[in-house]
């Protein structure tokens, strides 16, 4: 079982491909790295594998199950399991909601209204990433970045994805946070989950990823 591109193509500029016939697997309960420099194209690379971009060419398989469709016209069962953690908590957080809600916006939208259901899945995240119960009913502004992107995180896990796209997911963070995430993140491959982190930050990729590959090796950016 895996999360496979192939021979992906794509790019946001008619003529101007920053992804060129990538071949890329992510097996469930694997940690796959992807370094590269910056705006080589690694988060369009993730936007493609998430379903978020359309690739020119190429295709994405879920556990072999391929769609040519992206965003929300793709089948939801296919985009739930996928989850992504982007870089910035504060562009991917709607400022309206509290940590808990946002954490299981992704369950409602799936048509979850049991509040003890929705409930129980908030205390059991929130417990996993490490919120406190004060941090839970803050909104994003009132929280740092850290102790966003580990509510991020758990809205990504809420769904209970088969893999996890993180797009720079660390760089905001200091070293303790990202230290907590990674192994928050380590639990959950134990269990299966395949994991793809994109990242320019070769160091944290050696001691994270059991690969790490360099697309762009080579290429002019
Ligand atoms: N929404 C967009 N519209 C137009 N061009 C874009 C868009 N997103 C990215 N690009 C361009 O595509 C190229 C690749 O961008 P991408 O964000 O994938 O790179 P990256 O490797 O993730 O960069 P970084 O490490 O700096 O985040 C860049 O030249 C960028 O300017």
């Amino acid at each position: 079982m895996s999360l496979d591109g192939r021979t992906l193509t794509g790019g946001w500029r008619r003529g101007h491909a920053v992804v060129r016939d990538l071949d890329i697997t992510v097996p469930r309960g694997r940690v796959v790295g992807v370094a590269g420099p910056s705006g080589c194209g690694k988060s369009t690379l993730v936007r493609m594998l998430a379903l978020l971009h359309q690739p020119w060419a190429g295709h994405v398989a879920v556990d072999g199950a391929t769609t040519p469709r992206v965003r929300f016209s793709a089948p939801a069962p296919l985009r739930r399991r996928l989850g992504v953690v982007f870089q910035q908590p504060r562009a991917a957080a709607d400022p309206r909601l509290t940590l808990d809600d946002l954490v299981v916006e992704p369950l409602r939208a799936a048509g979850e209204r049991d509040a003890g259901v929705l409930g129980a899945r908030a205390d059991e995240l929130a417990e996993r990433v490490g919120l406190t119960a004060e941090l839970r009913g803050r909104r994003p502004h009132e929280v740092s970045d850290g102790q966003l992107q580990r509510a991020c995180l758990a809205r990504a896990l809420a769904p209970g994805p088969a893999y996890l796209l993180c797009d720079e997911m660390t760089a905001t963070l200091d070293a303790s946070t990202t230290a907590a995430l990674v192994s928050v993140i380590g639990a959950e491959v134990e269990r299966g989950l395949g994991v793809l982190t994109v990242s320019h930050d070769e160091p944290l990729l050696a001691a994270w990823a059991d690969e790490v590959l360099r697309p762009w090796a080579g290429q002019s950016a």
